[in-house]
């Protein structure tokens, strides 16, 4: 292998693996000019060999083990979705001393915890940037840009499918089912859309930002949630008169323990997720279709707020992207090291 190539296995092929696939393409000439680093998806693994994908050169298999046991193989990109077998082939990629990427906010929230902390054990990295707020680099943004400032609150639309749905509902009169359809045939909606509309999408990735925002633990089932099924188009019609437009909107904050004694600080999180009824004020009732919003109340800086593709292969795979190019910079800055040493 040369050694400014990084080999690449992806664990799933569908929209968002594809999308990297993409982004690789585009922007190969790019990253091999400003990094001197050449990124190669050698492997995908699938469930359907025969399904139509632009992927050239790109080897496709239904065995794991093809990636997570192939030495060449450095960097492996969790691209799949849901708990399970997905959680095993990630600990066995950290085990093999693999770095792992991944947009899987449901692992994330239930064991992301856990699966950092083997990773820096191992000294290799875990990256997530694609599963909070797709294609905005919100994660790299709180670790880096807010590294000495401290997020109080959170605020925001954290889930694309949804917010498309509302926007749909609100502004053509479509109904919830038909905004549905549409938002699963643009590659927005989670496999099993329940995770969307019920808000446990939202809530998952609410999790993950407060664990980046506060360091702190929630666990998902402390999360207050409620969804947008049984919003019908006649309701949101009546309350668009009023001027209100119905948000999925996504809230945290840390509660401050009160006694001045040693148990002075930071008691826990509150955390909810729900509908609200938004008027023209509100920043976030002008984030619109896929399009997610995040405000962070900080005490530094004070307030900020982003907007941005929320969901789609296309954005979260250049956020997925982002990632696979800080670990190849590693990866290539190791050997060369490796290589000065012998
Ligand atoms: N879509 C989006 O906008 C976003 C998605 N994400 C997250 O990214 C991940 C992927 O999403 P997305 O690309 O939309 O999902 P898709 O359903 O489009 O793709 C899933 C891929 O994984 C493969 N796969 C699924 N289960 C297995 C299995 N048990 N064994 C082998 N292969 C398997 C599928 O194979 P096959 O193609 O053969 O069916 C498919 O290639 C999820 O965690 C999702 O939450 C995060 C942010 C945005
Ligand atoms: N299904 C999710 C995909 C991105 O995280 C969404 O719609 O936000």
């Amino acid at each position: 292998m040369k050694e400014n190539t990084v080999k690449i296995g992806l664990l799933g092929c569908g929209n968002v693996g594809q999308g990297v696939i993409k982004g690789i393409l585009l922007h190969s000439n790019k990253i091999l000019r400003k990094l001197g680093i050449t990124l190669v998806v050698s492997k995908a693994l699938v469930q359907d060999i025969s399904k139509e994908r632009a992927i050239e050169g790109v080897v496709l298999t239904q065995k794991p083990q093809d990636i997570l046991d192939d030495p060449e193989i450095e960097v492996v990109v969790e691209v799949m979705g849901g708990e399970h077998p997905t959680y095993s082939f990630i600990k066995k990629a950290l085990a093999k001393g693999k770095h792992v990427v991944t947009a899987n906010k449901l692992l994330l929230a239930l064991y992301g915890a856990e699966l950092q902390e083997i990773a820096q054990h191992k000294g290799i990295c875990l990256l997530y940037e694609g599963s909070v707020l797709g294609g905005i680099p919100i994660l790299r943004t709180i670790q880096y840009g807010l590294a000495g400032d401290q997020v109080k609150k959170i605020c925001g639309i954290l889930n694309g499918t949804t917010n498309y749905i509302l926007t749909q509902m609100a502004e053509s009169g479509k109904g919830y089912e038909e905004a549905l359809r549409e938002a699963q045939e643009a590659g927005y909606a989670e496999s099993d859309p329940t995770m969307d509309v019920t808000g446990l999408d939202a809530a998952c990735k609410l999790v993950i930002l407060c664990r980046e925002c506060f360091e702190l633990e929630i666990p998902l089932e402390e999360v207050e949630i409620d969804g947008i099924q049984g919003l019908t188009t006649e309701e949101v019609a009546e309350q668009k008169k009023q001027g209100r437009v119905p948000k999925l909107v996504a809230e945290a904050s840390i509660i401050e323990c009160s006694s001045s004694g040693p148990e002075k600080g930071r008691e826990g999180i509150v955390a909810k997720v729900g509908v609200q009824w938004l008027s023209g004020e509100a920043i976030l009732s002008h984030v619109s279709g896929v399009d997610n919003g995040l405000s962070l109340e900080t005490q530094l800086v004070g307030d900020l707020f982003w907007k941005g593709p929320g969901a789609g292969g296309l954005a979260t795979g250049g956020a997925v992207l982002s990632d696979i190019v800080e670990i190849a910079k590693k990866v290539v800055a190791e050997r060369s090291i490796g290589n000065a040493a012998r």
